[in-house]
């Protein structure tokens, strides 16, 4: 029977008439419709009561999938049974989604797609028992008592590579049910993009996890995870009375035991407390996290410092003062500036490890460091190039002036003691080359330090203590 009205119902040429001809064969299923019909739900005016004020009053496609669900009950009966599959656990499911579709559209304005919702959310878990029916003993292991749908989804691709919902849509296009219908069966088990704005596919969405509340062993979690959908607590709470006045009379109607009605208090409170629990998780996580990002930003810090910064001197190292370099030829090519790189090499340094010992000869860079710095301007750069050899980098200096800093160098050196401690004085001359960019014109930062080293050591073999700048 039911195979003919899906047929029906499925041909746009068959009419109305045809359909109840069919129906009226079966007296049990014509009373459920009228009864259904004259739920508080759809009741009017005037209650129904004819099977043909029963079908106009419920539309075509919910009819269908009333008089499929009726049928599925009974057929499904003695096979599910002896597997262990729960049945009334899936057609109470199935019929608190139907109903939440409903109630969540009204409460949503979709008002002009009830039927279709209600159809879609009744038939979104009919899969279940199709892929039940190609292997019970299989499909029971593999699910057990398990209630979390994402997670029997997930099993069921694992297994079979479709979940039940794709099966389900699979099933309502062999039935011929409508496009949209089945679009919303497909997709029953995802989430609704957009947390403020639903379509009646989206209260399709959310109507299994809704049904969950009165029947997963955990309803405040299921609340819980709703509570992006459902954030208004008055609507919320609007929403689950609706779902709960409804359930008696329908589960009635498919001979079903009824769930048990919620302690609607208390499990709003457990679902708060939960979203309560996971906010301070969050937070703490946060915490955790900014105080990690704290000190990897100051351990990037210390890093940064320890590559820009000789440890001895406090003078620029070496890299840093060859990026400097690398930077500043380019800007003085590009904006005709000039650029000199002084460099400094002390004379007869090992002599001074070798008299005093390398604590003094430490000192000694130190203070030549804390010369460098007093005598230059703030925009030089001064770094330590490596053992006793420093390097300046002069921006906007040209060769004159490049070579009259040297010699106060020079001229300072020859003049004050770098060391003065315990009767030791010590004093150092020191060797310097200088070279100028555009004056001279270098084509790469290493032709300049190139030339900048042979000056120096020009300087060396020409009796130390003297600035070469040619
Ligand atoms: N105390 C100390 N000595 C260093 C450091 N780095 C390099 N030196 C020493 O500097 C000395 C450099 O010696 P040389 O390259 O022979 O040069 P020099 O004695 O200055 O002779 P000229 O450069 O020819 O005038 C070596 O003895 C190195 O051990 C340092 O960080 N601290």
């Amino acid at each position: 029977m039911i195979q003919r009205v899906i047929v029906l119902a499925a041909d746009p040429d068959s009419r109305l008439q045809q359909i109840l001809d069919v129906l009226q064969n079966d007296p049990a299923l014509t009373a459920r419709l009228i009864s259904l019909a004259n739920t508080v739900y759809y009741t009017q005016a005037k209650p129904a009561d004819t099977l043909r004020e029963a079908v106009e009053r419920l539309g075509l496609d919910t009819t269908v999938s009333l008089a499929l669900g009726f049928s599925l009950v009974t057929a499904s009966q003695g096979n599910a049974r002896s597997t262990g599959f729960d049945l009334q656990h899936f057609w109470q499911r199935a019929l608190i989604s139907a109903i939440a579709a409903q109630e969540l559209a009204t409460q949503r304005r979709q008002g002009n797609e009830l039927g279709p919702v209600f159809t879609a959310a009744l038939l979104q878990d009919i899969g279940m028992l199709a892929l039940n029916a190609v292997d019970p003993l299989e499909y029971a292991r593999l699910i057990g008592t398990l209630d979390d749908h994402d997670e029997i989804a997930l099993r069921e691709r694992t297994h079979f590579g479709a979940d039940h919902a794709e099966v389900g849509a699979w099933l309502a296009g062999n039935w011929g049910l409508s496009a949209q219908c089945r679009e919303w069966i497909r997709c029953s088990h995802d989430r609704p993009v957009r947390e403020d704005a639903f379509g009646a596919g989206d209260c399709v969405m959310l109507s299994g996890r809704l049904a969950d509340i009165w029947l997963a062993s955990d309803g405040h979690r299921t609340l819980a995870q709703l509570a992006p959908w459902l954030s208004d607590e008055k609507q919320r709470s609007e929403l689950l009375s609706s779902i709960q006045s409804r359930l008696p009379h329908i589960v009635a109607l498919f001979e079903v035991t009824a769930p048990n009605a919620f302690d609607s208090p208390r499990l709003l409170m457990e679902a708060k407390q939960l979203l309560l629990d996971r906010a301070l998780h969050l937070q703490s996580q946060l915490d955790h996290q900014s105080q990690e990002l704290k000190a990897l930003q100051a351990a990037n810090w210390n890093l940064d410092r320890a590559l820009r910064y000789d440890p001895l001197t406090q003078l620029y190292s070496r890299q840093y003062l060859l990026s400097l370099l690398e930077t500043h030829f380019e800007e003085a090519n590009r904006s005709s500036q000039e650029l000199s790189m002084v460099f400094l090499d002390l004379d007869h340094f090992k002599q001074i490890n070798d008299e005093h010992g390398h604590p003094v000869g430490d000192e000694v860079l130190k203070n030549f460091a804390g010369l460098l710095v007093e005598l230059s301007d703030p925009d030089v750069h001064l770094g330590r190039f490596g053992g006793e050899e420093f390097m300046v980098l002069l921006p906007g200096y040209d060769r004159r002036k490049a070579a009259d800093y040297a010699d106060h160098i020079c001229n300072t050196l020859r003049s004050r003691p770098l060391f003065h401690h315990r009767g030791i004085t010590i004093q150092v001359t020191a060797s310097v080359g200088i070279v100028s960019l555009r004056e001279e014109g270098y084509s790469s930062p290493d032709e300049l330090i190139h030339k900048a080293d042979q000056r120096m050591y020009l300087s060396k073999r020409t009796g130390r203590n003297r600035v070469t700048h040619e």
